[in-house]
């Protein structure tokens, strides 16, 4: 049995529904204020918080505890004990233990800045995607916050809406729930209000009960509210599926995961060397460790964010809203596009065309029917429906259309849902009741056995359905979408799918859906983007090429629903592959066939408004949606477009891969230059009889330079490197890293060279160990200082060769080149100002800086030339 289903679930699952009322004292018209009041009281309110992740408290936690701050604080323990507490009055020296809380201060506010804009920006979109619930309260229907329901709430549930609470159903119609928010499981459920028999083992296969954040697929019921907040399944978060997309993680992992293995193998031989050549082991573990720390680009997560946000809020400026942004990410890796057809290659706007009768004779009788059938039904609001119930408002049609809603009133329904491809209403007629069936032409007339023309009845025979094709298919293939109506008189006062049988055909309804003008020059501009349009499309297949063919859309093979079904496992993946152009499919195939693209290595999109796009669009990598869209299809995409068009894509698409371009930029030089500086401390550490670097200096430098590239975000990207869908893992990292990596040593070991045998025994008087203490100390610090220069020198440097596949460089925006080069100004000032000889930095003579001006020149080149083997090998840089 599931514990995490709150017990008052557990107990009402094998009661009957009125069972269920009496146990909790709910009145059958619902509760009053007073007893929604005491209930609150009681059991709590349904207090809608996204967890723990977005209190500031848990923010300034993260901003401040870290491997970096962790290690920091570390060494500033170990030099207050050493260097503060120990230490005799007159060598008293509390300068590094002030100079790393600094920078401990510095790192943490840099965070917290970022970690607090984070928060505001998921706020101002929970905000956006706020519910409001139908709860019937004092005997009234009335719209209420989500966050108002309190346990024993009657609530009403219709297609497209998210499920507020964890509910108990006491009705259900046709009720169909996707609970893939809350299981990861796809499938579509269907729910029903009956006992169960025994409790299930887990709570997923409660069939009387629908769980908070779920989505109603289709149909309509009625719950009552059993848990809330916190006792919900999904602990009160209405989760929009922001853990679900995993593609951003598992990229972020492998590129981690390059790291800790460079850190598994480099860190040992510094600790090692060191200690050995030193014999101060404990002096080697702390250097190790800064080490350690050198390596991990720490402000990633901070440079990342500022990526993803910068693009994001670009994207708003081009009508696209990025819901999570970790699906960013997926816009600079998509390469296949699934798209829906209406509203996306098609206009807004379907209109209702042409009512006619079986022969294809105008029949005004199909229009009102259908109309009856429109004005009743409460599934999710669609483009057909839509068109339909225009006629209430035409002149001429409206008054006849209102009186005939008048004289039948609405009895019964069964909404539309994708699966049966109809939908039916049940009204009241003078004699008996009528029984009004519209949906897919060839759904209706399987359900057929009589048609009706000019008020005569003929046996709908075998041959019934040619001779329906022969009237619909040519419309079909002028690209019209074509509805049938049927009837049946009944006697019934409710309905079940099992009534949809024994119809009396009546007509057709014929919808314009004309193609898009701009539709067809988007797809050319994604193609140019290589990223590859699909169409999935439920609509019917002639309708579907037709349209297609007409946006140029490669239609030579099509694939329905029914073929795709019909295909091994090994045939599938090469089919899916091979289409462009998919009909006649079902909410379960769409998705079936995003998960086959997934399969095969594409990052796959997937653009659709309507209930039945929402399997696909929770299984895509980016799951894309319009504004107008059901609440449950916006709440699942990851991104919502202001208008259903194209072209908008094209800029996101553009935005998604500037921003990845810039991330990968930062992750790939830093790595590689953190790991030549770690290859040169390993072997400087073998020669030299003191540290190359001190960990206080290292960590600085390494803190420094990672707040330059906080600018990264702001620069610009080359055309090319935009040109194609970009791969966000760490699959070249490693490569990229042992290939540029070393070329720094090089020029590392060069530096130590001259600074050991030249330079330093120069100013000192001397070779190192012929010194007076006090003469190595001057030396060691004449070292180091001279190694943190070139060393910071080279490796911002180096970031503008590197940030571009241009030989040997494109120009970078102007804040990168302002924020770099003064920042080598800056830090080679700092060398000569006290707070330089704090850190143990002292002034250089200009022979250095003549020297330092030849390494740079000479590495600058020498990484040019490498470059254009690099590209000439492996064809991308980044
Ligand atoms: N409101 C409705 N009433 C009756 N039948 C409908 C309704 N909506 C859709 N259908 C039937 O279901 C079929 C599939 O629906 P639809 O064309 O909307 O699929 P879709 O995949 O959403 O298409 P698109 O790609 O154009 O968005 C239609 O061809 C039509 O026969
Ligand atoms: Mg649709």
């Amino acid at each position: 049995m599931d514990s995490s289903v709150h017990p008052r679930i557990r107990q009402c699952a094998v009661l009957e529904a009125d069972a269920v009322c009496d146990h909790l004292h709910v009145p059958s018209d619902g509760l009053s204020t007073e007893q929604a009041e005491k209930s609150r009281a009681q059991f709590g309110s349904n207090a809608v918080s996204s967890g723990t992740a977005d209190t500031v408290g848990f923010r300034l936690r993260r901003a401040l505890i870290n491997p970096f701050t962790v290690i920091l604080f570390l060494l500033a323990v170990i030099s207050l004990v050493t260097d503060v507490v120990l230490a005799s009055n007159f060598s008293r020296n509390a300068t590094t233990v002030i100079i790393i809380c600094c920078m401990l201060l510095l790192s943490g506010t840099v965070r917290f800045v970022q970690e607090l804009r984070a928060k505001r920006i998921s706020d101002h979109l929970s905000d956006l995607t706020h519910t409001e619930v139908t709860v019937c309260r004092d005997g009234q229907w009335i719209g209420l916050p989500a966050s108002a329901l309190v346990v024993g709430d009657l609530v009403r549930l219709s297609a497209g809406d998210r499920v507020p609470a964890d509910l108990r159903l006491i009705q259900a119609n046709d009720l169909f729930v996707s609970q893939s928010i809350i299981t990861g499981e796809s499938a579509v459920l269907e729910k029903t209000a009956q006992a169960l028999s025994h409790l299930p083992r887990d709570y997923a296969s409660y069939q009387n009960t629908v769980f908070q954040g779920c989505s109603v697929i289709g149909g309509s019921g009625q719950g009552i509210v059993l848990a809330v907040g916190q006792d919900t399944i999904s602990g009160g978060t209405m989760q929009a599926p922001l853990w679900r997309k995993n593609g951003f993680d598992r990229g972020a992992n492998s590129i981690a995961w390059v790291l800790i293995r460079f850190m598994a193998v480099l860190v040992p031989i510094v600790f090692v060397a060191v200690g050995l050549t030193k014999g101060d082991w404990f002096a080697a573990f702390l250097f190790a460790l800064s080490v350690a720390v050198g390596l991990t680009p720490e402000m990633l997560p901070m440079v990342i964010n500022a990526c993803l946000a910068k693009g994001s809020a670009a994207m708003e400026g081009k009508q696209t809203i990025v819901k999570n942004i970790n699906a960013m990410q997926g816009f600079g890796s998509m390469d296949v596009l699934c798209v829906d057809k209406t509203g996306t290659l098609t206009g807004d706007t379907v209109l209702l065309e042409y009512y006619l009768d079986v022969l294809g004779n105008e029949s005004e009788r199909v229009l009102e029917l259908a109309y009856l059938s429109s004005r009743y039904a409460t599934g999710v609001e669609n483009h057909l429906d839509r068109a339909i119930l225009r006629y209430g408002s035409f002149p001429g049609w409206d008054a006849r259309l209102g009186e005939f809603q008048v004289q039948h009133p609405k009895l019964d329904e069964l909404p539309f849902d994708y699966n049966r491809r109809c939908s039916s209403v049940l009204v009241g007629d003078e004699a008996c009741n009528l029984l009004i069936v519209k949906g897919s032409v060839d759904e209706v007339c399987r359900r057929c056995s009589q048609v009706v023309h000019r008020g005569a009845l003929h046996p709908f025979g075998a041959d019934g359905l040619n001779s329906v094709h022969a009237v619909v298919d040519e419309m079909l293939e002028d690209g019209m979408k074509v509805l049938a109506v049927a009837y049946r008189p009944v006697t019934l006062q409710a309905l079940t799918a099992n009534d949809e049988r024994d119809l009396i055909l009546l007509g057709y309804l014929v919808f314009f859906d004309a193609p898009k003008a701009s539709a067809a020059s988007a797809i050319d501009k994604l193609n140019a983007l290589h990223v590859h349009s699909k169409v999935l499309t439920g609509d019917q297949k002639s309708v579907a090429v037709s349209i297609c063919r007409r946006l140029g859309i490669d239609t030579a093979s099509v694939l329905t629903g029914e073929a795709l079904d019909q295909l091994t496992d090994n045939e599938l993946p090469v089919c899916v592959e091979r289409c462009t152009v998919f009909a006649e499919l079902s909410p379960k195939q769409k998705m079936r066939i995003v998960q086959v693209l997934q399969d095969n290595g594409h990052t796959v999109g997937f653009l659709g408004d309507g209930m039945n796009d929402l399997p696909a669009i929770t299984a895509a990598d980016v799951g894309i949606s319009v504004d107008t869209a059901a609440e449950s299809v916006r709440e699942c995409a990851d991104v919502l477009l202001l208008k259903k068009d194209l072209n908008v894509l094209e800029a996101g698409i553009l935005e998604g891969r500037n921003a990845f371009a810039n991330m990968t930029k930062y992750i790939k030089i830093t790595a590689s230059s953190n790991f030549g500086n770690i290859f040169s401390i390993v072997i400087a550490s073998v020669f030299l009889p003191f540290f190359p670097m001190t960990s206080v200096q290292l960590l600085l430098l390494n803190l420094l330079y990672d707040m330059l590239c906080l600018v990264l975000p702001w620069d610009k990207v080359d055309g090319e490197a935009c040109a194609r869908p970009l791969e966000w893992s760490g699959r070249t990292l490693g490569r990229f890293m042992r290939f540029f990596g070393p070329i720094s040593s090089f020029f590392d070991i060069l530096t130590f060279g001259f600074l050991f045998f030249w330079l330093c025994p120069q100013i000192c008087g001397g070779s190192f160990s012929a010194l007076s203490p006090e003469a190595q100390r001057q030396f060691v610090s004449l070292f180091q200082t001279g190694w943190f220069l070139e060393s910071m020198w080279t490796q911002i440097l180096i970031l503008h060769l590197l940030r571009t596949q241009k030989v040997p460089l494109s120009r970078p925006s102007r804040p990168v080149m302002l924020v770099t080069l003064s920042g080598i100004v800056l830090f080679t000032a700092l060398v000569f100002t006290p707070l330089g000889a704090l850190i143990g930095l002292t002034a250089l003579p200009l022979r250095y800086f003549a020297f330092l001006t030849a390494v740079v020149v000479l590495y600058l080149l020498l990484v040019t030339v490498a470059k254009t083997w690099y590209l000439r090998r492996y064809y991308t840089l980044l």
